[in-house]
């Protein structure tokens, strides 16, 4: 069964259809690039999985189980879990408190900063280990509105990591770094799909960065899904070379 699935998933604004009739399956320890020129609808495809936007018609499942008309919250708890720039922080809490109380609601242990913490050592050390993993432990004191930009993409993955999701849902996830923090948060994302059998699904503009990613590679072009499958077969096709590339027509 898919860790996540779409049918027929469309979504018109007035007469547009942003996301057209897109019907795809994700599994499990795969890492799903989505690509496609500029307003294709990789975004809008993205709101309408994490249900920061409602399909017009279609369908979403995770693990078999319609979430369709699920507020996003609730498909938080369903496993979809999606990294948001900076939305999901609180800015003057430590990345470490910030980090702790994503572990904390995973645990369903609630929101409280000050109740469970002091008697739940064991969410403090998973919290510790999270910061490690995306190695920013050396900053756990640190709010996230002074850490570099850098730094706060990893700490954004950090509390995607510290939710446990089913599903990792990156958008752009080295947008406005600089050269040199691109590898750790790349390094990350390898790391995320290898330990635990996660399903990935990039939205990605960098074909060097799709290119060393991904396993599979999904094409969106106007809103409907023009290509799928193994990334070297998709970056070869006409599609992607006309997209990226200005060469050649796509025929069809
Ligand atoms: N809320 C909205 N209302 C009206 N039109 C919208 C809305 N959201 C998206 N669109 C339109 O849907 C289309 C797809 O946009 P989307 O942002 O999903 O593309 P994208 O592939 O993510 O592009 P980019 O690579 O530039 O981020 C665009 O034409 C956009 O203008």
């Amino acid at each position: 069964m898919p860790a996540l699935e779409t049918r027929g998933l469309t979504v018109r604004f007035g007469g547009h259809v942003a996301v057209d009739n897109v019907s795809c399956r994700f599994t499990s320890g795969t890492l799903t690039t989505i690509v496609g020129p500029n307003g294709a609808g990789k975004t809008t495809y993205f709101n309408l999985v994490s249900g920061q936007l409602r399909a017009t018609s279609g369908q979403v499942l995770v693990e078999g189980e319609e979430i369709t008309l699920l507020s996003p919250s609730a498909r938080a708890k369903r496993g979809l879990g999606r990294a948001f720039q900076m939305t999901n922080l609180f800015p003057d809490l430590t990345a470490l408190e910030n980090v702790r109380l994503a572990v904390q609601c995973r645990a369903e242990a609630g929101w409280s900063l000050f109740r469970v913490w002091s008697g739940r050592r064991d969410l403090i050390e998973k919290a510790e280990e999270v910061l490690e993993r995306v190695r920013l432990s050396d900053k756990r004191h640190v709010p996230p509105k002074a850490l570099s930009h850098g730094d706060q993409r990893k700490l954004e993955v950090a509390l995607l990591i510290a939710m446990e999701p089913k599903v990792f849902m990156f958008d752009e996830p080295t947008a406005g770094m600089s050269v040199d923090e691109v590898p750790t948060v790349l390094e990350l994302i390898r790391d995320i799909k290898q330990r635990k059998d996660a399903t990935v699904i990039l939205v990605e503009h960098k074909m060097d960065v799709v290119r060393s990613l991904s396993d599979r590679i999904i094409v969106l072009h106007n809103g409907a899904l023009v290509a799928d499958g193994d990334p070297a077969q998709v970056i070869a096709s006409p599609v992607v070379q006309e997209a990226y590339l200005g060469v050649g027509a796509a025929n069809g």
